[in-house]
């Protein structure tokens, strides 16, 4: 049997991105790709269809992106950085030297002269931009981002400084605005590093035969994050920058000493595989070092060490993190968390895709563990709504005391011990967002009323409050209970039930799309890291031919009982949780009874089975002669020798455990199952106690 995970569908928030010349389009669209790779779309103005669909603008100018009709907060201007590998020749310029920096915007031409100031060089520097008019005649140097076309005709020397990228900054924001998670920034954390570490590398061998480091270097070293330390052929430490400083808790005092003395682990091996991407700690930072030989007409004169420090990186995105949680923002499910292929939750997500344009309220139906938070979510993450905080109330949960605080929060003064200054209640705090009202059908009659006249009225009043706060927010509810039914038994409201169900939702069960359970198999397999185990075809046929009452829910369960029990690489039967072995065993075993039926052992079987059974409370092994006792006591006559023959066959068949010589014998699980089903057949009592 060959189940296969087919590929997934995955929807990707579209960007557009808005620059005011191509080539800048390609640096940043390059980039963009490079780091997100296919987490999202990038789009240029004129691939954009329709701009409702695009979940954010970037652009290098806020001039350009004013008019594009669309909220501010979804409008990104990108900070850009330096190519240090393009500076160089601008260190070669003698101080004082006149030169234009030169943009096709006013806007970037202004930064890019202000950001060259921040790095050090001692420039007379001029903006300079299409429509700028004059400049002092004497100018006869100009810094272009390679927008050479634009520098004027008088101008003697262009030095290229190369299209600016985005810097990283950015980039965290553009992750965090689109909700990309954790993990793949991460991953472009990684990427970063990398690259940074390539642009040092390079600036290293820009340096050839220069060991004395000019003021202006250091000042372009000290703006870089990575800890930067240039050692000579002695090893002595002969410039060390800021970040280093700050990284490893030096002193400008360390500069002359010898590397390998103050930081021996810093000392990499020679040879290339050693020396790049080393990851070390030092005093619990976690730190990614490469390391670079400098030489000259090949000879070598020194090395330079470039590190990162992770934890600080990754600190920062932990932050971020929490606070897009603290704020309630975070939502752990997208759509392309809903796996399955079956014709059902195809039809599902084809619904949930219409829904989510909308803002009207949604009633999610469906047993427990059909996944129904996870279909709430993605709907809010689909929705214009999605950079609006999702609030999951569980209505069952609530006790009917605080409910109502809970949900519409309280003036200060109302509670002894409130708060001070009152409390937000859920509804106040999913304002501009999605509240989702799980178990709604577990609302009691009073909370039913309040519910209604919020949803009704679209506003709130806090407890203990005189003025009303209207709210902003989406409506999903969810149930696992018949709420038509429980309508016409009284217990739930009907204009609440009709003001819930105006888009409703049904999730079906999983035993009615038995064809995603191969796939949900295979990722919580995964997620539960179990190494690609080979699944038995008994174990997969097992599976499909169980009802699944708990659902998804139970599946995890299944697979986490999986790998905490299997052993080896295969999944077999006798790794499934107990659901599923007594069904199994009953064909084998009922195949077993009948054998021993045929040979006319049945009885006796039953017999010995039901010795041990009820001697089984005592915990200890029961010998042969203790069972022909018990035996004899019942009327029942075997010899020892046939006693002997008979828990062979049991302990053949794992019914029974015999222990080593003298130890006797105990009834295992699987003996009592068997013990009851040999009772059913017999269909009668003679030989029990009772
Ligand atoms: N189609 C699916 N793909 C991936 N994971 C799923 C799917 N359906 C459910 N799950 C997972 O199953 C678990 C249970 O889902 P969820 O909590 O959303 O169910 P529920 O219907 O809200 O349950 P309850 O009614 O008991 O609250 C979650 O871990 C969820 O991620």
């Amino acid at each position: 049997m060959v189940f296969k995970t087919k590929e997934r569908v995955i929807e990707m928030p579209k960007v557009l991105l808005y620059t005011k010349d191509e080539r800048t389009f390609n640096v940043l669209f390059n980039q963009l790709h490079n780091y997100f790779h296919n987490a999202l779309e990038i789009l240029s103005l004129e691939q954009v269809e329709d701009i409702r669909q695009i979940s954010l603008v970037l652009s290098t100018s806020y001039s350009l992106i004013e008019d594009i009709p669309c909220p501010p907060e979804k409008k990104l201007i990108v900070r850009r950085a330096i190519n240090i590998a393009k500076l160089e020749e601008l260190i070669s310029l003698p101080e004082g030297t006149e030169c234009l920096a030169i943009s096709n915007l006013a806007e970037a031409a202004n930064e890019m002269v202000e950001l060259l100031y921040a790095l050090g060089f001692n420039l007379k520097l001029y903006p300079y931009f299409p429509g700028a008019g004059h400049y002092p005649k004497t100018v006869e140097v100009a810094i272009a981002p390679s927008l050479l076309e634009l520098v004027p005709p008088s101008i003697k020397r262009i030095i290229d400084i190369g299209i600016r990228p985005m810097d990283f900054s950015s980039l965290v924001e553009i992750s965090v605005k689109l909700n990309i998670d954790m993990e793949k920034i991460n991953r472009h954390t990684a990427r970063y590093i990398q690259e940074i570490i390539k642009l040092s590398r390079k600036l290293s061998l820009s340096l050839k035969g220069e060991m004395e480091l000019n003021h202006q270097l250091e000042a372009i070293l000290n703006t870089v994050h990575d800890g930067i330390i240039a050692t000579d052929m002695d090893k002595n430490i002969i410039n060390i920058n800021r970040s280093a400083e700050s990284i490893l808790g030096l002193t400008s005092e360390s500069l002359n000493n010898k590397i390998t003395d103050l930081l021996p682990m810093l000392d990499l091996e020679d040879g290339d595989e050693t020396r790049h991407n080393q990851l070390i700690t030092i005093s619990d930072k976690k730190i990614v070092v490469n390391k670079t030989t400098i030489s000259m007409n090949d000879k070598n004169i020194g090395e330079v060490t470039a590190f990162q420090d992770v934890t600080r990186i990754q600190k920062l995105e932990h932050d971020i993190r929490k606070k897009m949680k603290e704020k309630g923002l975070a939502t752990k499910y997208t759509i392309q968390d809903i796996i399955g292929k079956s014709e059902k939750i195809k039809e599902i997500i084809s619904v949930m895709k219409k829904i989510a344009k909308t803002e009207q309220t949604v009633l999610i139906l469906g047993e427990n563990g059909t996944g129904k938070e996870l279909f709430a979510q993605s709907i809010h993450t689909m929705s214009e709504r999605k950079n609006g905080p999702f609030v999951p109330v569980n209505i069952a949960g609530l006790p009917e005391s605080l409910a109502e605080s809970e949900l519409f929060g309280y003036e200060e003064g109302t509670f002894t011990g409130g708060n001070k200054g009152g409390k937000q209640g859920l509804f106040e705090i999913a304002h501009n967002g999605t509240i989702f009202l799980d178990e709604i059908g577990d609302a009691s009659k009073s909370l039913q009323t309040l519910l209604l006249r919020a949803l009704q009225e679209k506003q709130i009043m806090r407890v203990g409050g005189r003025s009303i706060l209207p709210v902003d927010i989406r409506i999903i509810a969810a149930t696992n209970k018949d709420l038509k039914k429980l309508v016409e038994e009284g217990r739930f409201r009907e204009d609440l039930y009709y003001r819930l169900f105006v888009l409703p939702l049904r999730i079906p069960p999983l035993r009615e799309r038995k064809m995603d359970i191969p796939e949900l198999l295979y990722h919580f397999i995964k997620e539960f890291s179990l190494t690609q185990p080979k699944i038995a075809d008994a174990v997969m046929e097992k599976l499909l031919n169980y009802n699944w009452p708990g659902n998804v829910r139970e599946l995890i369960n299944v697979v986490q009982y999986i790998s905490i029990v299997m052993e080896g690489n295969q999944i077999d039967v006798k790794d499934l949780p107990e659901q599923f072995k007594s069904r199994y065993d009953a064909s084998v075993e009922k195949e077993f009874i009948t054998s021993l039926e045929e040979e006319g052992l049945l009885v006796d079987v039953y017999m010995i089975l039901s010795c041990l059974k009820e001697l089984h409370m005592t915990r200890k092994g029961i010998g042969r002669g203790r069972v022909v006792d018990y035996l004899n006591e019942k009327d029942f006559y075997l010899t020892e020798q046939q006693v002997r023959h008979r828990m062979k066959i049991l302990s053949d068949f794992g019914l029974i455990y015999s222990g080593l010589k003298g130890q006797g014998s105990r009834i295992l699980e699987k003996g009592l199952i068997l013990h009851e089903m040999i009772e059913n057949r017999l269909g009668y009592f003679k030989y029990t106690d009772s």
